[in-house]
């Protein structure tokens, strides 16, 4: 079926009162609004499904306030949707639920039951949730920041578990390649989650970097999951934009300059595979959870090229690693 036939599919599914289909439709017409008019309709579509009863639908609302990507960011609300998504039976917003508040079922799998969800939500600390660690820091220039337990362990492995399934896919289609790299520039995997794959969990990440880097929501880049087994690396290179090559200007104009970086260290278990910089000869690496910050520009904004960096292959184990370009935003037109 073409991309088109599958959308009318779609639209004649929703119109006569599948609450799947209008989910599904809802959910598109956000991600790739086609007129002015899709994300309202999208917004409508969700609420129908949700009064209808639709779980997943609430799971997008609750995405919807998390992410500020409509309206203003609402955590409170995010969650309460969260719950209501998690009563109506939707299991991936009961097992969200149980990791944001911390609840780990005794039988060792989170989140089992619908009617726990009212309790889960009450539990959940959102000021702690919210709440950054110290910052150390590590170099003026470029300007590195480092961060010891930025990520409890719980979020650590969702988001390990999310990306693992991925990594095989991103690697057959290679869909994720950075542009403008030769082919042996990463022998690395990875996966980047774009706007249908956010759940609370990888926004809630995003929302903590957004305040560590002190930048709005709207700054943060699709977020990644880099995978490295012994003997993979990602060779040096810059995260920055180089003004001076038309498909970058084009993208910068759009977006806006890529102004940092901030890697996560998922996982501990492994030898070598720190983040290194070349320029500067120093080579750091975090304990599982810790975040690693750096500034991709000097401080009037522009490229600094002392932040080459690499990510160095593991010599023994393999390692995750969560990664988070951000942006500074579209230049005003
Ligand atoms: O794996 C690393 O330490 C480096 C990753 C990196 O450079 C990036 O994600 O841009
Ligand atoms: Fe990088």
């Amino acid at each position: 079926m073409s991309a088109n036939e599958e959308l009318e599919r779609l639209k004649a599914a929703a119109s006569s009162g599948d609450h799947e289909a209008m989910t599904a439709l809802g959910k598109r017409l956000i991600a790739t609004p086609t007129s002015a008019k899709s994300v309202d309709e999208g917004q409508l579509l969700l609420k129908q499904a949700m009064d209808a009863g639709n779980g997943e639908a609430a799971e997008f609302v609750a995405v919807i306030f998390a992410s500020g990507m409509i309206g203003e960011q609402n955590w409170r609300q995010a969650l309460d949707y969260l719950s209501l998504s998690a009563s109506l039976g939707w299991s991936p917003a009961l097992r969200q639920l149980s990791i944001l508040a911390d609840a780990p079922f005794e039988n060792g799998t989170w989140g089992s039951d619908p009617s726990d969800a009212k309790a889960l939500r009450d539990r959940i600390d959102v000021e702690g949730l919210l709440r950054i660690p110290e910052k150390q820091n590590l170099c003026e220039a470029p300007r590195i920041r480092k961060f010891d337990d930025f990520l409890p362990e719980r979020f650590c492995d969702w988001m390990i578990d999310l990306a693992r399934p991925k990594l095989a896919r991103a690697r057959t289609y290679d869909d994720t390649a950075v542009e403008g790299k030769e082919s042996d520039a990463r022998t690395n995997s990875s996966v980047s989650f774009n706007l249908l794959d956010l759940d609370l969990i990888l926004l809630l990440i995003q929302t903590r970097i957004s305040k560590i880097a002190m930048v709005p929501m709207f700054t943060m880049e699709n977020s990644m999951v880099m995978h490295y087994n012994v003997g993979e690396q990602f060779r040096p290179h810059y995260d920055y934009l180089d003004p001076s090559k038309a498909a970058h200007a084009a993208d910068m104009r759009k977006f806006g300059q890529r102004l940092a970086t901030c890697l996560i260290y998922l996982n501990e278990d492994f030898e070598g595979a720190e983040t290194s910089f070349p320029e500067i000869n120093q080579k750091f690496r975090c304990d599982r959870g810790g975040a690693l910050l750096f500034a991709n520009v000097d401080l009037e904004g522009q490229p600094d090229p002392q932040t080459l960096h690499a990510g160095l292959p593991p010599t023994r184990g393999e390692k995750w690693l969560f990664s988070q370009w951000i942006r500074s935003g579209p230049l005003p037109q």
